[in-house]
């Protein structure tokens, strides 16, 4: 049985009652497969899976879409019975926060202020001090987070290793539509021809995975990237299209590392990366 839990008393009184290892899931809801693969993971390495559900004020900037992000609680709550979760949290604005937005936030450091943290200002505060405040609330032994928001898996393992905290960090490799498009509670905004449009991120990955397979160097991996995002289906703008090491660290030679990409679809903004293995280069 899935119990719902909307104020941290309820919760605590139900974590409280859980043995064994907890898994914990944070989402802002409107959850679709990729959420999906993170509740099937946490049930296979935990004994109990909490989820929890709150859009995020403070990880919006002031033109973005808090008020349109789409809430979707009982459809959310079928998907987490089907998958077997114990417990969902999905507090409103004045339970998380009691006293208002927080005056005292997690500092992200450098990495916090680039990429998204350089598109989205402020950013990776909101997001690293509610993972906080949720990690504190909730107690996981695990804590399960998509590859598809590479940069925010790569900051919370930051912040669990330098302040010490008592949680294992899970990533879940980033699902994906048929034809490629990460699935993100953010596509249900695309019309049909920005559905088309969006296929150029992916898209753009995979011609720059390919590249680095054929013995390329990063320079021309990156050319492959971004020629193959100019040639797909037009609507798409590009933000940042970067190859980095796989934790985020700039200028990769050779081995592992990660290509990230963000653009604007019409009104949306979409995020993607994969992994790339890069010959060696002098
Ligand atoms: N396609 C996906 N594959 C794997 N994990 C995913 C995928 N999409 C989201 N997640 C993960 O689910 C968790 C909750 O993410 P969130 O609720 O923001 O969903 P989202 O689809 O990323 O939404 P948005 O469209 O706002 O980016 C995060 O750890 C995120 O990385
Ligand atoms: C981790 C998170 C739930 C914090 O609000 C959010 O950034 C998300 O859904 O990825
Ligand atoms: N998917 C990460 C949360 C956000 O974009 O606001």
């Amino acid at each position: 049985m899935t119990e719902l839990l909307h104020t941290r008393a309820e919760l605590g009184k139900a974590r409280s009652g859980l043995t064994g290892t907890v898994g914990v899931v944070m989402t802002m809801g409107a959850l679709h497969s990729g959420h999906e693969a993170l509740l099937r993971a946490a049930r296979e390495q935990a004994d109990h899976v909490l989820v929890t559900i709150f859009v995020n004020p403070l990880q919006f900037g002031p033109n973005e879409d808090f008020d349109r992000y789409p809430r979707t609680l009982d459809s959310d709550l079928e998907i987490c019975r089907r998958a077997g979760a114990d417990l969902v949290f999905a507090p409103d604005r004045a339970e998380m926060y009691p006293g208002g937005a927080p005056e005292i936030r997690v500092e992200p450091g450098l990495l916090g202020g680039e990429l998204e943290g350089g598109s989205r200002p402020g950013f990776f505060h909101g997001v690293l001090t509610v993972v906080l405040k949720l990690i504190n609330l909730t107690r996981p032994d695990l804590v399960f987070f998509g590859e598809k928001d590479y940069q925010q898996l790569t900051l919370v393992r930051r912040m669990v290793a330098d302040f010490d905290l008592p949680v294992q960090v899970v990533g879940v490799p980033t699902v994906r539509e048929p034809d490629g498009l990460a699935l993100s509670s953010r596509n249900r905004y695309l019309s049909a021809p920005e559905r088309a449009a969006a296929l150029s991120l992916s898209t753009a990955l995979r011609a720059g995975a390919a590249a680095a397979e054929r013995g390329l160097d990063p320079t021309s991996v990156l050319a492959a990237a971004h020629h193959a995002f100019d040639s797909s289906t037009p609507g798409a703008r590009l933000d940042y299209l970067v190859l980095t090491d796989p934790d985020l660290e700039p200028g990769p030679t050779g081995g592992p590392a990660r290509m990230l990409i963000a653009a604007w679809v019409g009104t949306t903004r979409l995020i993607d990366n994969t992994a790339v293995r890069l010959a060696a280069h002098d």
